[in-house]
């Protein structure tokens, strides 16, 4: 492909991307990858030029552009070399006019700012939040030792107060690694192995996961607890679910007892684990404003009424996991997102609903107190940005 080629493979892309955005399709990845299914001459290059021209140009705007070419433009027009691309050349754009429409550069959508504002976010501490993130391993204790997988991979360093992080050099083939074949690691950013240490997950505990997805704090919690006790994995998602049992199998995990929730009759699942947990990890559904380093396009996605309906529904999964936590026992309520609304806000409605309960901030590696829990994000730590709280029952 030329380069002209290039930029217009980029444009056509962040049209799909918009479009999914506004209509609840498919994330950018899964986009681009299906672009290059259908394109078959593309080379391995050519589909990482176009990849990181379509995320550069996804970072350039916090709200959701009026099209690829308009998002294209405004990055043109401070590069040089790709405003030359545009030459209407056979597979290029059509020459760039001078008043044509712009994408407004930006971090945060306008109608968010407010809440980060309130949420104690920095301009810097926003900006951070597009940055690029690096890749970081759990090492399976069930199986491996960190140490020597260190020496396994070139540039990979340990992640300080994390045993069993480990951060790889930028461009690392992680897939082929035999060890990830292996089920001696996993991917799992360092805050989210952080986040998961607030879980008092001792071997022989009763532990409820109870937004368990495809199981990636699931598996660090096993491992935490030596395989030994009971750990109950629940989701609504079939298909995310579907996903934990292999990757169980494959981490030497025997202690997950997978549960398929039915929404909004979640109990229906879980009537005999009622005040039976000795911690119950709520693991919420959120904006994942945590994760837009990953997820750049989620700012796009997410709007006022979608939020509201996270925030209800963080809600009503707390209250239920209240209910099957034991006397005396924890419930821990983790967010990979930085705004109040879904971190510490639920928090202080929690306490006001549930008497006798106690928030006990958690000691971890990374982070820092914030409301009634501990905060990692970007700028800070070089993780992804996640809420913790911990509470204790009467
Ligand atoms: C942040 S993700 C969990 C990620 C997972 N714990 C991990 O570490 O990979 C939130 C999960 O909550 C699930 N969820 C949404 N509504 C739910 C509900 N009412 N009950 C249980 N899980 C729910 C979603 O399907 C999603 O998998």
């Amino acid at each position: 492909m030329t380069p002209a080629a290039r930029v217009q493979a980029a444009i056509e892309l962040l049209d799909d991307i918009i479009a999914a955005a506004s209509g609840g399709g498919a994330a950018a990845d899964t986009l681009i990858g299906r672009y290059f299914a259908a394109r078959r001459y593309a080379g391995s290059k050519d589909r990482r030029a176009v990849r990181e021209l379509v995320y550069r140009a996804i970072r350039h705007s916090g709200e959701a552009p009026p099209s690829g070419r308009a998002v294209m433009v405004a990055l043109a027009d401070a590069d040089p070399g790709l405003a030359s691309s545009f030459d209407g050349s056979a597979h290029g754009p059509e020459p760039i006019i001078a008043n044509e429409p712009r994408a407004v550069a930006g971090v945060v959508p306008a109608w968010l700012e407010k809440a980060m504002v309130r949420s104690g976010l920095s301009a810097d501490a926003m900006a951070a939040l597009v940055g690029r993130a690096p890749l970081d391993l759990r090492v399976n204790r069930l199986k491996a030792e960190r140490e020597p997988l260190l020496r396994e991979i070139e540039g990979a360093a340990a992640v300080p107060g994390l045993p069993n992080a480990m951060r790889l050099a930028t461009g690392t083939a992680v897939e082929q690694l035999p060890m990830m074949v292996d089920g001696l690691a996993e991917i799992q950013d360092a805050g989210s192995q952080a986040v998961t240490l607030a879980v008092p997950a001792e071997p022989g505990a009763v532990i409820v996961d109870l937004c368990a997805g495809a199981g990636g704090k699931t598996l660090a919690l096993a491992a935490a607890m030596e395989d030994w006790g009971r750990l109950i994995a629940c989701d609504t998602d079939r298909a995310r679910l579907s996903r934990l049992a292999p990757r169980a199998e494959g981490a030497g995990v025997s202690i997950a007892e997978i549960r398929l929730l039915d929404p909004n009759r979640e109990t229906d699942r879980l009537t005999d684990l009622a005040g039976a947990a000795d911690a119950v990890l709520v693991d919420a559904p959120c904006s994942g404003t945590g994760t837009w380093r990953r997820n750049p396009e989620a700012r796009w996605r997410l709007n006022p009424a979608r939020l509201e309906r996270l925030v209800q529904t963080q809600r009503r999964l707390l209250d239920l996991a209240a209910m099957l936590v034991r006397p005396g026992g924890v419930l821990v309520h983790v967010v990979c997102s930085l705004l109040d609304e879904e971190g510490s806000d639920q928090v202080e409605t929690f306490l006001a609903a549930h008497a006798g309960w106690a928030v006990e901030v958690p000691v971890l590696p990374l982070g820092r107190p914030h409301g009634h829990g501990v905060r990692m994000d970007p700028l800070n730590d070089d993780t992804d940005g996640f809420f913790v709280a911990r509470l204790r029952a009467p």
